[in-house]
């Protein structure tokens, strides 16, 4: 049910014209819980592959463990607009 709605939203974020080219980062959250869903199977699912015109990047995180925030902080740094 969860990928159905994030799928949804990344739908309706591709579709906006305003944020047409805008890298997307998409993060796979919660992973210290037993079950989470493994990068490939996120990125299949969420058919990231297929988007084309923009950078997609994906991360797997945990909030709770503090695992790869560093790289999430360091991702949006690279990609602000003011630091272009
Ligand atoms: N185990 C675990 N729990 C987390 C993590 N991140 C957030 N949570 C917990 O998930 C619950 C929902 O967190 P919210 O910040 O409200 O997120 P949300 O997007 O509103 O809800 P979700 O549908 O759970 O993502 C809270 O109890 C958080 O403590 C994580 O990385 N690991």
């Amino acid at each position: 049910m969860t990928i159905y709605l994030s799928l949804n939203e990344l739908h309706d974020l591709l579709s906006k014209p305003s944020l047409s080219g805008i890298p997307m980062l998409i993060l796979g959250n919660k992973i210290d819980k037993p079950g989470a869903l493994s990068k490939q199977d996120l990125t299949e699912q969420m058919g990231l592959k297929c988007i084309n015109g923009r950078d997609v990047c994906c991360f797997m995180i945990s909030c709770k463990n503090s695992i790869n925030i560093d790289t999430v902080i360091d991702w949006l740094v690279k990609h602000s607009k003011w630091m272009n």
